[in-house]
């Protein structure tokens, strides 16, 4: 019997605003514990709430950007569990009247496109942090991230499987980062995950009881358990078992899940409008001018890509999938006005740092203008691709100037016509069966006259320039 597997995501974004959502303690990570703290995102009795603005506008711009509907009246909702980390006993959310619903996220695998439908996004407030000692059966909490602005963005069950569920996470984090509300880091905890996975024999209409898996803080995990989780489901029904619908933990080290808690109703969480927070109001004026502000989008950029630049999807995705490194191509092209080129270099050379560092382009000391001068170097017959290459790690790890460096290591190709004849006329009076051959026809041994100026010379004569020389002295 084949499945087919169904996964819903719930992700938790934080927002960059500088302030808290409901006060005006500040949201710098990194503070000591509890410093970032007052009576209202500690709950005191007698403290009101505050909504701070700019975490609507932040909303707004994710709910435009995907195509959500917005809801002219949202509403605050407290959302009661005890636990440690939320000394309030509630958590301020949306339940009923969240911000935004509906909208889409397109994403791409293996080349098929799909739309992933969202049910809605709510913003609410982030729970503190539980630190437990390792030595001594005692816990401590951290109310800094107490009322730290979050943005729940809810998938419907559109997703079938991890591949497709990591691209939706990656593609969300893209928009998030481009809007500028989101860091978007999964290791810090700053883009989090749950993710809702059922099994269900394939060509079934009805979904399967599904598990919450939590604590993956990467993409690499959430495929993990994804993997994981959807076979031990298929597993118990192969064995006439049933699946408990519950919470389930990733466990990295084994790449397993395991029972954390059975899922509570929803109406366990007793949600009922905040008292102490109005409806919200968000008028047109509202919208229209978050609107106007939106930076162009991931997918338009991408279009924009293939279509003014003639690059190939595929140049055009990995371009566009950061709006730093998308802006840095469009800066080196206005330069060097060879997009092609330009993507090459970047996608091999740029990204192979980018990616061993794990950073982004503007977190370096590289700039358009090295890559620009590097090629240029190359175009101008100055420095052959291989030296280019050889310097460019030292290039982006100190900033220093490419014409510099290439002085510095005598990289400079050989460039005068005078010198390379001299080089070539040996090489060709050196190797005279050679030289029938070509004579005779076989065009290809000029590879073989090249290599030997390129040995003569080390490696520094400009191979096109000695090319050209060769064929000349061979046609004569
Ligand atoms: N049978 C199913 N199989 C897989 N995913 C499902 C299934 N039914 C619902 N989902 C997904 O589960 C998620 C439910 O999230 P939602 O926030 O609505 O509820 P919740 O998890 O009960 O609430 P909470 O925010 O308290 O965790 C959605 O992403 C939805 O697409
Ligand atoms: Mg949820
Ligand atoms: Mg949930």
């Amino acid at each position: 019997m084949e499945f087919e597997a169904i996964i819903g995501l719930e992700v938790h974004t934080q927002l960059l605003t500088a302030s808290k959502i409901f006060c005006g303690c500040s949201t710098r990570f990194g503070a000591p514990p509890n410093h970032h703290a007052c009576p209202v995102c500690t709950g005191m009795p007698g403290s009101l709430p505050v909504l701070n603005r700019r975490v609507v506008d932040f909303a707004l711009r994710l709910a435009l950007a995907v195509g959500a509907r917005i809801n002219p009246v949202c509403i605050f909702a407290r959302k009661h569990y005890f636990y440690p980390d939320l000394p309030k006993n509630y958590q301020i959310s949306q339940y009923e009247a969240p911000i935004a619903e509906g909208g889409a996220i397109e994403i791409e695998v293996e080349g098929r496109r799909k739309k992933i439908g969202l049910v809605r996004i709510h913003m609410e407030e982030d729970a503190g942090k539980l630190v437990h000692d390792e030595h001594r059966p005692v816990s401590y909490v951290d109310f800094n991230r107490t009322g730290v602005p979050l943005l729940e963005i809810v998938s419907q069950p559109d997703l079938r499987s991890p591949e497709e569920a990591v691209a939706y996470l990656k593609k969300l984090r893209t928009i998030v980062r481009y809007l500028g509300i989101c860091d978007g880091n999964m290791e810090e905890g700053s883009l989090r995950c749950d993710a809702n996975v059922s099994v269900r024999p394939k060509g079934a209409q009805e979904f399967g009881v599904k598990v919450e898996l939590k604590n993956m803080n990467s993409f690499r995990h959430v495929e993990r358990a994804l993997r994981y989780e959807i076979k031990r489901q298929i597993g118990l029904l192969l064995e006439g078992k049933t699946v408990v619908q519950e919470t389930r933990l990733f466990d990295e080290a084994t790449g397993t899940t395991h029972s954390m808690r059975g899922k509570e109703e929803a109406h366990d969480y007793r949600y009922f409008p905040d008292p102490d927070l109005v409806p919200l109001h968000i008028d047109e004026a509202w919208i229209e001018r978050v609107r106007a502000e939106l930076p162009e989008l991931p997918d338009a950029k991408k279009a924009r890509f293939v279509e003014e630049y003639g690059l190939p999807d595929y140049d055009a995705e990995i371009l566009t999938a950061s709006r730093p490194l998308a802006e840095f191509f469009e800066e080196c092209v206005k330069l060097f006005p060879q997009p092609k080129k330009v993507s090459n270099w970047i996608m091999t050379e740029v990204l192979r740092e980018l990616n061993r560092e794990g950073k982004e382009i503007d977190e370096t000391r590289l700039r358009p203008e090295h890559v620009v001068e590097l090629l240029k170097l190359v175009e101008e017959g100055v420095i052959s691709i291989t030296a280019a290459k050889k310097i460019f790690p030292e290039v982006y790890a100190t900033g220093r100037s490419p014409g510099e460096l290439v002085e510095e290591k005598g990289l400079r190709q050989e460039s005068d016509e005078g010198a390379l004849e001299a080089v070539c006329r040996e090489v060709l009076a050196e190797n005279p069966a050679e030289v029938e051959k070509y004579r005779s026809g076989k065009k290809g041994v000029i590879g073989f006259f090249v290599g030997q100026v390129m040995r003569k010379t080390q490696g520094k004569a400009n191979p096109k320039l000695v090319n050209q020389i060769l064929t000349r002295l061979l046609e004569e």
